[in-house]
């Protein structure tokens, strides 16, 4: 394994780089006879793509998928689907300056020591261009699981740089171009103005939930749901940190006041964020993630060059001052290959089994 492939049984292998020809992805054991077209996808491709504000990256892509193979007549057929999205706004040149040296904070180092030569253009394999590939895997993914079981997934951005952003309703998120979950995000567009003059970039918090979540997916000990969410968000690049349910607040909590009460309505709080003993407890799942503040900003840095003498590292390009600000989409999709995983294994070991008390209602919290 050389880590570019996500699941199991659900298995999504990306590859591509952000200034070849083209990028996209394989996903092995979708299960056939689901209705499927492209449409499907480039919804949520569309949610993702750079260069649709002014917050974002200005690289104009359409992020156009296309589906090469495993559906037939509008169904799947159970055979592999590739996915294909072509890049059409690639400016090489950028990199010419910084191809011999670290931008400090970026994969440039590592990918330099591992592979000892490294594709820099864009950032080539690190770039977080990879992740439209994810997006579209993960739309596949969400389809099956709405279909099969009514789960839904949603996110939003709960905080950039050091300003955080109040829920106010989920009405909001699909309005602006922060997924913020408020009406009036003027503040937010204020930030990032300021921000993107001061050249510097920033990091951002984004929440994500999955409603509708079968009771029981999960396993007992080394594929906890959690353990597997926290994996699959911590290989998105920039994650620095994964929150599931109360998270670090839980250090302050009690246990008189951490341990969410059952009645036969449903739990009474939702502190462990849809996960006991790593498998589903049917209330929506909750996922925070920190995100690191974009390592290619046009303030001068000091760093290395592959000789090892010093320079200063300016990194010029279209860059995202926050990539948090499009990561919504990604965190959804990440969350639903990892329950689209867990569903069909569930499906495999248990799909027999007589619940000896019927599931609790997911609580209306
Ligand atoms: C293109 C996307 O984001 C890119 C992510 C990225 C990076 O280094 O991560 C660098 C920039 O790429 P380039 O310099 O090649 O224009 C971003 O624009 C995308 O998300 O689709």
């Amino acid at each position: 394994m050389s880590g570019n492939t996500f699941g199991t049984l659900f298995a999504v292998t990306n590859f591509g780089e952000s200034h070849g020809p083209a990028i996209g992805c394989v996903i092995d054991g979708c299960p056939p006879g689901m209705a499927l077209c492209e449409a499907d996808i480039q919804a949520d491709l569309d949610r993702r793509r750079p260069g649709t504000s002014r917050h974002v990256t200005q690289r104009n892509e359409p992020d156009t998928v296309e589906i090469l193979s495993g559906v037939y007549e509008g169904k799947t057929t159970g055979t592999p689907i590739a996915l294909l999205i072509r890049n059409a706004d690639q400016r090489s040149k950028d990199y010419s300056a910084i191809a011999q040296s670290f931008r400090p904070g970026h994969a440039d180092y590592t990918y330099w020591h591992k592979f000892g030569i490294r594709d820099p253009r864009g950032g080539g394999r690190s770039s977080a261009r990879l992740t439209a590939p994810t997006v579209a895997a993960g739309a596949v993914a969400k389809k099956w699981l709405a279909e099969k079981y009514g789960v839904s997934f949603r996110g939003c951005m709960t905080q950039v740089g050091d300003l955080p952003i109040p829920f106010e309703s989920w009405e909001h998120v699909p309005n602006n171009p922060f997924y913020a979950p408020v009406a009036d995000v003027s503040a937010l567009e204020d930030y990032m103005d300021a921000l993107r003059k001061a050249g510097d970039s920033c990091g951002a918090r984004i929440r994500v939930t999955a409603s509708g979540v079968p009771v029981g997916l999960g396993e007992p000990l080394y594929d906890k749901l959690d353990a597997d969410i926290a994996f699959a968000m911590m290989g998105l690049n920039a994650v620095k940190g994964v929150e599931i349910g109360a998270g670090f607040a839980s250090v302050a909590q009690r246990g008189s006041m951490h341990g969410d009460s059952l009645s036969p309505e449903g739990f009474k709080s939702n502190n462990a964020g849809g996960v006991l003993g790593g498998i589903s407890t049917g209330q929506d799942l909750e996922v925070s993630i920190a995100i690191k503040p974009t390592s290619s900003i046009i303030t001068p840095r000091e760093s290395i060059d592959t000789q090892g003498q010093p320079v200063d590292v300016v990194t010029k390009g279209r860059h995202d001052p926050c990539v948090g600000i499009r990561a919504t989409p990604i965190v959804e999709a990440l969350l639903a290959l990892v329950v689209m995983e867990h569903a069909l294994r569930q499906r495999a070991q248990n799909a027999d089994v007589v619940q000896p008390v019927a599931p609790i209602a997911a609580s209306a919290i």
